[in-house]
């Protein structure tokens, strides 16, 4: 079963960003929107979290599940630790009990054990981050959503963090959609690259990353940076 967009079409005042737009997510894998900025690559998002409503045109597969996201800006609540920013998205779903030791476990993978009892205010760019990436994956939503999530970190936060979601992401039935315009970011973590450009956001190319597109991908680039 895919999450299916039909001919999705959706204007602001000034600007239509989307117009007849069609593609296919399939689950268990990592799909990369890649594009520059502007060509409408998160108003797809908002619309397929239901952020914002489309104009027209379908989505079959998305309606029956829930999301967890990491967006480009960390979105903690700041009078709460970093502890209490994970429980806060569990406390629905699991016992207190069961929230705790989730909360404890995510925490422990991104590294962040000392300083759970800490506010936003007190952590760095990058541990905010992880710290949202540990939220998001505690809550095990059926799609998993990244929005430029490493814009603006230095790249060996960016590679620990890719590490993290790549070692601990369980794709047994989920969703995967990470939006960004680094197309190292794209190689290193997705399944498939698809590329965008617009507005209206436009469908170009899909590639399909496997362990030897990688390969030669990151030997080009080690060749070009020498
Ligand atoms: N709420 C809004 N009101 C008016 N115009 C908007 C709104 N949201 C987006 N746009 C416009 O729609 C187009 C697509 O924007 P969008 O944010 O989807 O692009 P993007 O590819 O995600 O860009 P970036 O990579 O910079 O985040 C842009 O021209 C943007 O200015």
């Amino acid at each position: 079963m895919s999450i299916i967009i039909k001919n999705v079409y959706k204007s602001f005042e000034n600007i239509d960003a989307i117009m007849d737009f069609s593609m296919e997510f399939e689950r268990d894998k990592i799909h990369c929107i890649i594009g520059p900025s502007g060509c409408g690559k998160t108003t797809l998002i908002n619309i397929l979290t239901g952020i914002l409503q489309k104009d027209s045109g379908d989505i079959e597969g998305i309606y029956d599940k829930n999301h967890s996201y990491v967006f480009q800006e960390d979105r903690l609540l700041p009078w709460r630790t970093v502890k209490e920013n994970i429980l806060f998205v569990l406390e629905d779903r699991y016992s207190k009990d069961e929230a705790d030791s989730l909360a404890d476990k995510y925490i422990n993978l991104v590294e962040l054990n000392s300083f759970k009892d800490s506010y936003p205010r007190e952590l760095s760019g990058g541990m905010k981050q992880r710290t949202s990436i540990a939220r998001a994956l505690a809550y095990r939503g059926d799609i998993f959503i990244m929005d430029e999530p490493f814009k603006g970190l230095d790249y060996k936060i960016k590679k620990s963090l890719m590490d993290y979601i790549l070692s601990s992401w369980n794709n047994k039935g989920r969703y995967f959609i990470f939006v960004t315009h680094d197309m190292i970011e794209a190689v290193y973590m997705a399944d498939y690259i698809h590329k965008m450009q617009g507005p209206p956001l436009k469908y170009l190319e899909t590639i399909k990353v496997d362990k030897e597109y990688r390969k030669k991908y990151f030997a080009r680039e080690m060749d070009m940076s020498l």
